[in-house]
C-alpha cells in the first residue's frame, strides 16, 4: 500500500516535470526515452498482417507482441495516455479495442466494423493520439490528425472523448460543426494538432481559411462512414480527400458495413487491415438488448405511443419518428397534455445551441422521452437508456440497428421497441431476419391503453398553431413513406390516411396533390414517375411550398417555442396572430381539407371533439391514465408470441446490404435547407469559381446564381442585415447581370487582397515565435536551467499561473484545485494547459475569445491539452502582441470598412 502511495507520488511529480519542460518548449529526456521504446515495442511486437488480434492467445509472444492485450495498461502507450485512460476508469479492452488497436497503433489502415456501443470511439482516438505524441507534434506543425463524422451531435461527443484521452497530453484540438460563426473558427483553426469536423464546415475552411494547412497530416478518421454517404456528403468527402497528403494513416468505422462503404474503403484506405469484430456473432444487435414489435393500425400509433410513455414514467426513452415535423408536432402535443415524464425534441430543424442543450440535457436525465428523428440514430452515446421505440417504420435493418443501438451500450442492458403497420409488417421483419435480428413480437394491453386523440381533437380545435403542425406533420409522413426506395416495405397508397388525420387530432384530412397523383390511373404512378412528371412534379411543388415556410419557421422555432412557454398561447384561431401564424393563407391553400369520403367520417367526428372539448380536463385525465403513473411497463406490452430469427449465417449476409440514401429526407440536419434560401455573395474570392458556403456549410454558387436570378429588393435588404450581424459576407443587388457581376467581382477581389494580407501576417507571427523559441532554448541551455518564458500575445493572468507552477507546481491536485478556482473567479486567466477539464480555450488566449468560466464543459470547442507552452522571449511576445494587434486592428477597420461601402453599394442600387 505504502509502495503504492509512493509510486504515485513519484508519477505526479514526474508529470509536473514534463509539464513545466513543455512550458518552456522542450520534450524532457524520459519523453524521448519513451518515445524510443514505443516506436521500438511497435516495431517488433505488431501484430502479423491480416490477422485478427482477438483471436491471439494471451500470453503467445509475450516478450514482444502485444496483440494479446486485454488491458490498456499491455499495449505500447505512452504513460500520459495511460494515467489519462486511468482517470476516466477505461481499464480493460472491449473487443473492438482488442481488435483494432494494435494494428492502428502500429501506423496501419484499418476498416472496422462492429455493433453499437462497443467502444470504437475510443479505436481510433486512442491511435491518433499517440501517433502525433510520438511524432513529438507541435501546434506549429499545422493539422496533424482530422475525425471526420456525420453530425454535429457525433462530433461533439467525440471531441468529449478525446478531451478524456489528451488529458494528459500537450495537444491542442478543435471541434468545427458549423452553426458557429466561420470567422471565429477561422481565426483558431490553423493551430489545431487535432480538429473533429462535420464535412461540410472542413471543406468550407479548407476552400475559405487561409493559412488552413492539411499537408502535413498524419491520420485521417472516417467514423459512421456509411451515415456521412447516406447524407449525401459523398462529393464533400471526395473533395476533402484530395486536398490531403496521400500519405497518412486512415481509419475507418462504422457499425454496419454497407456496399458504399466498402468502395469508399476501397478509395481511401491503403493496404487495410478489416476486422468485423461481430462478425460471427449470432445477431448483429448488442447481446443485452430485448427486441420486440407489434403491429398497429396508422389511426393507432399515437395511442400506443402516448400509452407506452404513459405507462414508463420512469424510464429514459428515445421514440424515433421519420421526419422533423412529425417529431415537432408529437413534442409539442404531448408536452401539452404533460405525461408526466419530462419530455425532449431532437431534429435538424433546431438551432445547433439548442441541439446541443438537449444532447446534454438528455444525457444528465434519469427519466426522460426525447423524440427524435435519425439524427438521434447513430453514435450517440446517451447512457442509461432504457427503452428505444421507433414509433416509424426504419428505412432498411441498418437503421433498425443504428436506432436500437442507442440502449444496452458497453455493458448495459436494454429494451427496444418497433412499431410496425400492417403493411410493413411482412417486408420489414424479413429484413430483420436477414439481418439475423431476434424480435419477439408483443402486443398493446388493452387494459393499459390510453387514448389520446380526443385530448388532441380538443387541442387542435382551440390551437391554430398545434394544428398547422398537425396537418404539415402527416403530409412530411406521407411524403417520407413515399419516397422510401423499399417499396414492399413502405407502399403510401395503402395507408389509411384519414383515420391517421384524426388520430392525430385533425378534424379534415388536408388536401395531398403527389398523393392523389400516385393513386391517380390504372394502379397509380410511380415515385420516379411523379418525381419526373412534367419536371416540376406536384410533389416537389408541395415540397417547396413547405420548405419555403420552413426557412421562416425554423428561424421563429425557438422564439415562438419560448413564447408559448411562457404562456402566450393565445394564437389559438387567429390566423396572423403570430408570424408564423402569418404563413397560414398559403398554407391553408396547400393543404386546404378535402371534401372526400372520409371527411363524412371525421365530420361525424366532430361530436366526439365537441365532448372531448367539455370533458377536457376529463380528457386531460383520461390520458393520463387516471392515476396510472405506475411503471408497469410490461402491464402495456404483453408477449404474443417468440419468435426468434437466430440462425448464424455468412458474415456476408450478417449486415445484409442495404440502399444508399433514401432520396430527399429533408429533415436531417438541414442539408436540404438551402432550396429557396437568398444566395449570397461572399467577399474573398478572385473570381466567381471559389466555392462559398453559408452557416450550415451548404455549398453556394454566388455569381452564376446571382448573374441569372439577382436577390430582389426585399430578399437583399435581409441579407444584408443578416450579412452585417454575421460579419462574413456581403449581398449584392443590381437590376443587371453583369453589373451585379461586377459589384460582387470588385468586392471579393478586395477581400481576397485582404485574406492574402492575412496569411502573410499570420506567417510573420509564426516565423518570429520560431526564432523567439529557439532564441529562448539557447538561452536557456546556456543558464544551464530554469526560466520563466512567455509566449506571445499571452495576457498577464498567466504570470500568476507562472510563478505557481515554476515555484511548486508539484502535486497535480493542487494545480487543480487552483484551477478550478480560477474557474470560479471565471476570468480568463483560469485557464491553463491541460490539467484542467475546462480548457476548452487551449491555445487562444490572444484571440480575445469567449470567457473560459463561461464555456465551460457544455461547449466544448477548442481544448489544449496538457501546459500551454510558454516558449518565447518575454521581449518578443511584447513585440509580437503589439504587431498582433496592430494587425487585428487594421484588418478588423478594413473589414468593417468594406462592408459599410457594400452596403452602401447596395443602398444606391436600390
Ligand atoms: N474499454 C472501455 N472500458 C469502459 N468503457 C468503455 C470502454 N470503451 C468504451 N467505453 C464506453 O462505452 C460506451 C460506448 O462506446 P462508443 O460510443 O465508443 O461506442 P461505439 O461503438 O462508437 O457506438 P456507436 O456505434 O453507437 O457509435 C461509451 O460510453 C464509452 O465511454
Amino acid at each position: 500500500m505504502a509502495g503504492e502511495e509512493e509510486q504515485n507520488k513519484k508519477r505526479k511529480k514526474g508529470h509536473a516535470q514534463q509539464h513545466q519542460l513543455k512550458r518552456q518548449g522542450r520534450r524532457s529526456y524520459k519523453e524521448d526515452q519513451e518515445i524510443a521504446e514505443l516506436e521500438q515495442r511497435l516495431r517488433e511486437g505488431a501484430p502479423p498482417r491480416g490477422s485478427n488480434p482477438l483471436a491471439a492467445q494471451e500470453g503467445a509472444g509475450a516478450t514482444t507482441s502485444y496483440a494479446a492485450a486485454r488491458t490498456f495498461d499491455e499495449l505500447p502507450l505512452s504513460q500520459y495516455t495511460k494515467d489519462s485512460l486511468k482517470k476516466y476508469k477505461f481499464v480493460t479492452l472491449t473487443a473492438v479495442q482488442r481488435a483494432t488497436l494494435p494494428h492502428a497503433l502500429a501506423g496501419r489502415d484499418v476498416l472496422g466494423a462492429a455493433k453499437t456501443g462497443s467502444g470504437k470511439t475510443l479505436s481510433f482516438l486512442i491511435p491518433l493520439v499517440e501517433k502525433l505524441y510520438r511524432a513529438k507534434w507541435t501546434r506549429l506543425d499545422g493539422l496533424g490528425a482530422l475525425v471526420l463524422t456525420p453530425t454535429r451531435e457525433l462530433a461533439v461527443q467525440i471531441f468529449e472523448e478525446l478531451r478524456k484521452v489528451g488529458h494528459f497530453h500537450d495537444l491542442s484540438a478543435g471541434l468545427l460543426i458549423g452553426g458557429k460563426a466561420v470567422a471565429e473558427e477561422a481565426a483558431r483553426v490553423h493551430r489545431m494538432a487535432m480538429l473533429v469536423a462535420t464535412p461540410g464546415r472542413l471543406l468550407q475552411h479548407l476552400d475559405e481559411t487561409p493559412g488552413f494547412d492539411t499537408s502535413g497530416l498524419q491520420a485521417l478518421v472516417l467514423d459512421e462512414a456509411d451515415r456521412i454517404l447516406d447524407m449525401g456528403f459523398a462529393a464533400t468527402l471526395d473533395a476533402i480527400v484530395a486536398n490531403l497528403p496521400r500519405e497518412r494513416q486512415t481509419l475507418l468505422f462504422s457499425a454496419t458495413q454497407t456496399k458504399s462503404v466498402r468502395d469508399l474503403a476501397r478509395l481511401s484506405l491503403t493496404d487495410p487491415e478489416y476486422l468485423a469484430v461481430h462478425a460471427e456473432a449470432a445477431t448483429p444487435t448488442p447481446l443485452k438488448l430485448q427486441q420486440a414489435y407489434m403491429v398497429v393500425d396508422l389511426g393507432q400509433k399515437m395511442d400506443v405511443m402516448w400509452s407506452f410513455i404513459r405507462t414508463h414514467l420512469k424510464a429514459k426513452t428515445i421514440i424515433f419518428l421519420s421526419t422533423c415535423k412529425q417529431v415537432r408536432f408529437v413534442f409539442e402535443a404531448f408536452r401539452k397534455l404533460r405525461p408526466g415524464v419530462p419530455l425532449r425534441c431532437l431534429h435538424g430543424g433546431l438551432k445547433q445551441a439548442r441541439r446541443t442543450s438537449v444532447f446534454y440535457e438528455f444525457c444528465n436525465e434519469k427519466a426522460m422521452v426525447l423524440i427524435a428523428t435519425d439524427i438521434a440514430a447513430r453514435g450517440l452515446d446517451f447512457p442509461t437508456v432504457d427503452w428505444v421505440v421507433q414509433a416509424d417504420c426504419p428505412e432498411d435493418a441498418a437503421t433498425y440497428i443504428h436506432r436500437v443501438g442507442r440502449t444496452a451500450r458497453y455493458m448495459a442492458s436494454g429494451r427496444a421497441l418497433l412499431l410496425l403497420l400492417p403493411s410493413e409488417r411482412d417486408g420489414m421483419l424479413k429484413l430483420l431476419e436477414d439481418a439475423k435480428v431476434p424480435l419477439t413480437q408483443i402486443r398493446p394491453n388493452p387494459a393499459k391503453q390510453q387514448a389520446v386523440t380526443p385530448a388532441l381533437q380538443a387541442l387542435l380545435s382551440k390551437d391554430q398553431e398545434l394544428k398547422d403542425f398537425a396537418q404539415k406533420a402527416l403530409t412530411a409522413y406521407l411524403r417520407s413513406v413515399f419516397l422510401q426506395p423499399k417499396k414492399d416495405v413502405f407502399d403510401v397508397t395503402q395507408l389509411p390516411v384519414e383515420d391517421f388525420a384524426a388520430s392525430i387530432g385533425l378534424a379534415s384530412t388536408p388536401k395531398l396533390r403527389f398523393l392523389k397523383r400516385v393513386k391517380a390511373g390504372p394502379g397509380g404512378k410511380s415515385r420516379e414517375e411523379v418525381i419526373e412528371m412534367g419536371g416540376r412534379s406536384a410533389l416537389e411543388e408541395e415540397s417547396e411550398e413547405e420548405e419555403e415556410e420552413d426557412g421562416e419557421e425554423e428561424e421563429q422555432e425557438e422564439d415562438a417555442a419560448a413564447a408559448r412557454r411562457a404562456g402566450a398561447a393565445s394564437t389559438s384561431g387567429r390566423a396572423g396572430a403570430t408570424p408564423a401564424a402569418g404563413k397560414k393563407g398559403k398554407r391553408a391553400e396547400a393543404a386546404e381539407p378535402e371534401e372526400q369520403p372520409g371527411a363524412k367520417k371525421l365530420k361525424g367526428q366532430d361530436g366526439a371533439v365537441k365532448a372531448a372539448k367539455k370533458a377536457n380536463g376529463a380528457a386531460a385525465a383520461a390520458v393520463n391514465g387516471g392515476g396510472g403513473d405506475d411503471d408497469d411497463d410490461d402491464d402495456f406490452l404483453v408477449v404474443k408470441k417468440r419468435d426468434v430469427f437466430a440462425e448464424p449465417e455468412e458474415e456476408e449476409r450478417l449486415m445484409k446490404e442495404v440502399a444508399a440514401a433514401a432520396a430527399g429526407d429533408d429533415d436531417e440536419d438541414g442539408k436540404k435547407k438551402k432550396k429557396k434560401k437568398k444566395q449570397k455573395i461572399k467577399v474573398g474570392s478572385v473570381s466567381g469559381n471559389r466555392r462559398v458556403f453559408d452557416e450550415e456549410g451548404n455549398a453556394l454558387d454566388p455569381l452564376a446564381q446571382l448573374a441569372k436570378e439577382g436577390l430582389g429588393e426585399e430578399g437583399a435588404a435581409a441579407a444584408a442585415a443578416e450579412a452585417m450581424s454575421a460579419r462574413e459576407g456581403v449581398y449584392v443587388v443590381a437590376a443587371r447581370p453583369e453589373e451585379r457581376f461586377k459589384i460582387a467581382a470588385d468586392l471579393m477581389r478586395r477581400r481576397d487582397k485582404e485574406d492574402r494580407a492575412r496569411l502573410k501576417q499570420l506567417k510573420k507571427e509564426i516565423k518570429l515565435e520560431k526564432k523567439a523559441r529557439a532564441r529562448a532554448a539557447a538561452g536557456l541551455e546556456e543558464q544551464g536551467g530554469v526560466a520563466t518564458l512567455r509566449r506571445a500575445g499571452e495576457d498577464d493572468s498567466d504570470d500568476d499561473q507562472e510563478g505557481g507552477s515554476g515555484s511548486g507546481s508539484g502535486s497535480e491536485e493542487e494545480e487543480e484545485e487552483e484551477q478550478r478556482e480560477r474557474r470560479r473567479r471565471g476570468g480568463r486567466g483560469g485557464r491553463r494547459g491541460g490539467d484542467s477539464d475546462d480548457d476548452s480555450e487551449g491555445s487562444d488566449e490572444d484571440d480575445g475569445e469567449e470567457d473560459a468560466g463561461q464555456r465551460g464543459h457544455k461547449r466544448p470547442e477548442v481544448a489544449h491539452f496538457g501546459m500551454a507552452r510558454k516558449d518565447a522571449g518575454a521581449s518578443a511576445a511584447a513585440a509580437m502582441g503589439a504587431a498582433g494587434a496592430a494587425s487585428k486592428a487594421a484588418a478588423g477597420s478594413s473589414l468593417a470598412e468594406q462592408e459599410a461601402m457594400a452596403l452602401k453599394l447596395l443602398s444606391m442600387r436600390r
